[in-house]
């Protein structure tokens, strides 16, 4: 039997970090939402023991250091599955964007062997299992949207953002999460994000609002190691973006559009500083 998973992007709203904490990670404080930039996963149960990961980019690992791989070995192991599965991996999220394109792989794969092998884990059960393999991957497990504490792993569930248009532009360079967390000084910081503001306005459904109150702490580590993305950011707004910041650690950064009258010129403006950008809707 084959089964299908859709492996969505997404995106901060917002993301405060309050403190680093002494395991080594960071208490944030993130609204997130998913967009409908998706990888496509193909799952077919093989009778050997094994886990195959396959896909058509040609830049992201097919062995154990895939998330997907993780997943999968992770839900075997977990719950004593003795068959073996095939998973092929269509990439369409770009890699180490800040759009938690390897977290979303690794909660589909959860959710499909979860239908495949008829196991009947609850969605809790699923997140916990994903918090075991990053931070983003429970709300990957769970879509929608949401307010995420914790080290992002603690979920409430929140009405969605008004429908607008999303341009997404990744320059064509790496950062690593790990690095942009380390180099943060939280206790220094000295502007916060207003999660509960950002609240407000999605439950009140203000669009002006939602732009007005974006915020990214990480936006300026970030910015700092690469002034490009912030040239991105301007040429962003110059173009006419309701609502501009940088998603998770980077570097892509994402563009609220209400009138789709505006979204073909910004994507042509963007589309001479930078190869990458995606014109994309909320998914609702
Ligand atoms: C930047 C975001 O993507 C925003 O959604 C997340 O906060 C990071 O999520 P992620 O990529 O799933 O992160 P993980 O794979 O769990 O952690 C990668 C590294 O980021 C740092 N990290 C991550 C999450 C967090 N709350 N504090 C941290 O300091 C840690 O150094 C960790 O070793
Ligand atoms: N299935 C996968 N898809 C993409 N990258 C993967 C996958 N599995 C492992 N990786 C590795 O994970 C690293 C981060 O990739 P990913 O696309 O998940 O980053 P990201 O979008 O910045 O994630 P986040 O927003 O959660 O920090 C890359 O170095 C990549 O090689």
């Amino acid at each position: 039997m084959k089964i299908y998973e859709k492996a969505p992007a997404k995106i901060n709203l917002l993301l405060d970090v309050l403190r680093k904490r002494d395991d080594g990670f960071h208490e944030v404080e993130m609204i997130m939402t998913m967009v409908d930039l998706a990888d496509r996963l193909e799952m077919e149960e093989l009778h050997s023991d094994s886990i195959i990961i396959s896909s058509q980019a040609g830049y992201i690992p097919l062995d154990e250091k895939n998330l997907a791989f993780q997943a999968a070995r992770l839900i075997k192991d977990r719950y004593n599955v003795r068959k073996g599965v095939y998973i092929h991996l269509d990439k369409n999220i770009p890699v180490a964007a800040g759009l938690a394109g390897g977290s979303s792989d690794a909660a589909a794969t959860l959710r499909g062997l979860n239908r495949l092998w008829e196991l009947g884990i609850s969605e809790d059960e699923l997140c916990t299992l994903g918090a075991e393999l990053g931070s983003d991957v429970p709300f990957c497990v769970t879509g929608g949207t949401a307010l995420a504490t914790g080290r992002g792993e603690k979920l409430e569930r929140i009405a969605n953002p008004p429908q607008c248009w999303v341009i997404l532009a990744k320059p064509p360079i790496n950062v690593s999460t790990a690095d942009v967390y380390g180099k943060l000084r939280a206790s220094e910081l000295k502007r916060h994000p207003s999660a509960k503001d950002m609240l407000e306005a999605i439950s009140s459904g203000s669009f002006a609002d939602v732009c007005a109150n974006l915020g990214n702490v990480l936006e300026n580590v970030t910015l700092q190691l690469h002034p490009e993305v912030l040239q991105l950011k301007e040429i962003m707004q110059r173009l006419g973006s309701d609502g501009v910041l940088m998603s998770g650690s980077g570097p892509t950064v994402f563009g609220l559009v209400s009138k789709e009258a505006k979204v073909s010129r910004i994507y042509n403006g963007l589309r001479g500083f930078c190869k990458e950008v995606y014109v994309v809707r909320m998914l609702t």
